[in-house]
Parts: structure tokens; sequence; C-alpha cells
């Protein structure tokens, strides 16, 4: 397990999303001078999303080479290509249309009426293919070590398509999972599992807004994974949590004392 997970909270969620892109930035172009090349793990929600809106309109979006970067995903809502609840849609609108990504780095998940079929179970295992085929004898399994993987926090707990007490959260051998009854629509996602997650490097999580206040003080209060799966996404060297100060309301005052005033 990596070290004990470090908070960083911004004023308002405008400004985490900024700091947020920033802070990926530097990371990307960090790796890229380390090993040539970055691979990052998208998140869809809300906060990814706001992200990857602050990271476009940011000048410095410049000093990534963006032909040199790997792009996956944390979890798919399985719907048809182009579909505007599709995670990958929703990034396509927010950055990826906007900067010049080598098409064969963007490794977007199935969508149900793709080459694998309308079965989620059959695109999980596709994807987790293509994950294990970009592994090297470096890594650790059978998912390359992602420099990032971001996770928005659900108000439930969830992470990627990962819910309390469902199946895939209790996932320990499979990469990649078919998520069939989620609770928050829709119903059938395409999701990594926890293993797949903690193969990277940083796991950041992004929480802002009022709806992830409880959400944070569960997970980052010792719950356990099935039933706050947000407590079991850690990276191999860093576990990072990107707050506004309304999501950090709730927190424990040893994790996030209050101001004095
Ligand atoms: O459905 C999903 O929800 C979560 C969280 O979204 P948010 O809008 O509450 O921030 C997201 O991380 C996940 O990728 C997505 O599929």
């Amino acid at each position: 397990m990596s070290a004990a997970p470090q908070l960083v909270v911004h004023r308002d969620k405008e400004l985490m999303a900024q700091a947020a892109a920033a802070r990926l930035i530097t990371r990307i172009v960090d790796a890229q001078a380390a090993r040539g090349t970055a691979s990052v793990v998208l998140t869809g929600g809300r906060n990814g999303n706001g992200l990857l809106a602050a990271l476009s309109s940011s000048p410095a979006r410049n000093a990534i080479d963006w032909g040199r970067l790997d792009l996956w995903w944390g979890d798919e809502r399985f719907l048809p290509d182009g579909d505007p609840e599709r995670n990958y849609t929703q990034a396509k609108e927010a950055l990826l249309d906007a900067v010049p990504l080598d098409p064969a780095r963007v490794h977007a998940m199935p969508a149900s009426d793709g080459p694998h079929g309308d079965d989620a179970d059959t695109a999980a295992e596709a994807y987790a293919a293509e994950l294990a085929a970009a592994a090297g004898p470096e890594d650790h399994g059978d998912v390359p070590t992602f420099d990032v993987l971001m996770l928005g926090v659900g108000p439930d707990t969830h992470v990627a398509s990962l819910f309390p007490e469902l199946p895939a959260v209790r996932e320990t051998e499979r990469t990649v999972v078919g998520v069939h009854g989620a609770p928050k629509p829709p119903p059938t996602r395409v999701s990594l599992t926890l293993p797949a997650i903690r193969a990277a490097r940083e796991v950041w999580l992004l929480a802002a807004g009022e709806d992830k206040a409880e959400a944070a003080a569960i997970a980052l209060s010792g719950a356990g994974e099935v039933q706050a799966p947000a407590a079991g996404a850690y990276g191999r060297s860093r576990t990072l949590w990107l707050l506004d100060a309304t999501a950090a309301s709730q927190l424990p005052p040893e994790l996030y004392p209050p101001a004095v005033s």
C-alpha cells in the first residue's frame, strides 16, 4: 500500500480545476522528460471534465508533447459511440478535440455499438487485452504503470464505476470488468478494478462541491473499500486528494483543521 493520502484543499471548484490542470501539465512534462512518454487515465464526471476544460484553456498546455501521451479511461458509461453521456464524448468536447493527440494513443473504452458488441463483459475483456498489450516487463502485471490516474469521487463514494457493495468493487483478479445494475445511470458500465487502479504511480481523487463532502469524510476516515470504494483507491507512490473547501467541510479536524479566525 502507498503512503497515507495527501490532501490539497482549494478555495473553490474553479480554482481546484485550474490548479489540478497545472499540476497535471507538470506531471506529464516531467514523465515525458524522464521516460519519453507519459500515460494518464482520465475520469468522467463534473470534476474530471472541469479539469480537462481548465487544461484546454491554459496557455501552458503547449508544454505537453501531445503526440507522446497515452490516454486511458478509468470507466465508461456503456452507450453508443457519440452518445453525449459517454465519458469519452465529454472528454473530446472538453479537451481532446483541441489538442494534437496521436489517435493510436487514445485508448477509449468500447462503445455499446462497437466491434465488441453490446455486451459489457466482452467489452471489458477487450479493454483488458488492450491494457495487457501495452504493459511491458517493467510494469507490475497486466496494466501499464500509469503516470497519473484520476478519479472523480461520487456522492456515494464511488470511483470509476466501482459502486459500494456491487461485485465490481470486490474484484481482485481482473483489471477491467463489466458493471451491471449501477445505481447511477446508465446502469451498464465498464470499469477498471481496484487492482488496476493501484498499478498507477499516482492516483488523484477529485472532489469538489457540497455533495462530495460526506463522501470525502467517509472515505478518508477509515471506511472499508467495499462500502466506500474511494477508500480503496491509492497509487504506488502517491495518493492525492484534490478538494475544494466545500468538499473538505466535513473532514475530521485531524485531517483538515478548521481555519483559525
Ligand atoms: O458516472 C460517473 O461518475 C463519477 C463521478 O461523477 P461526478 O459528476 O459526481 O463528479 C465519475 O468519476 C465517473 O467517471 C463517471 O462515470
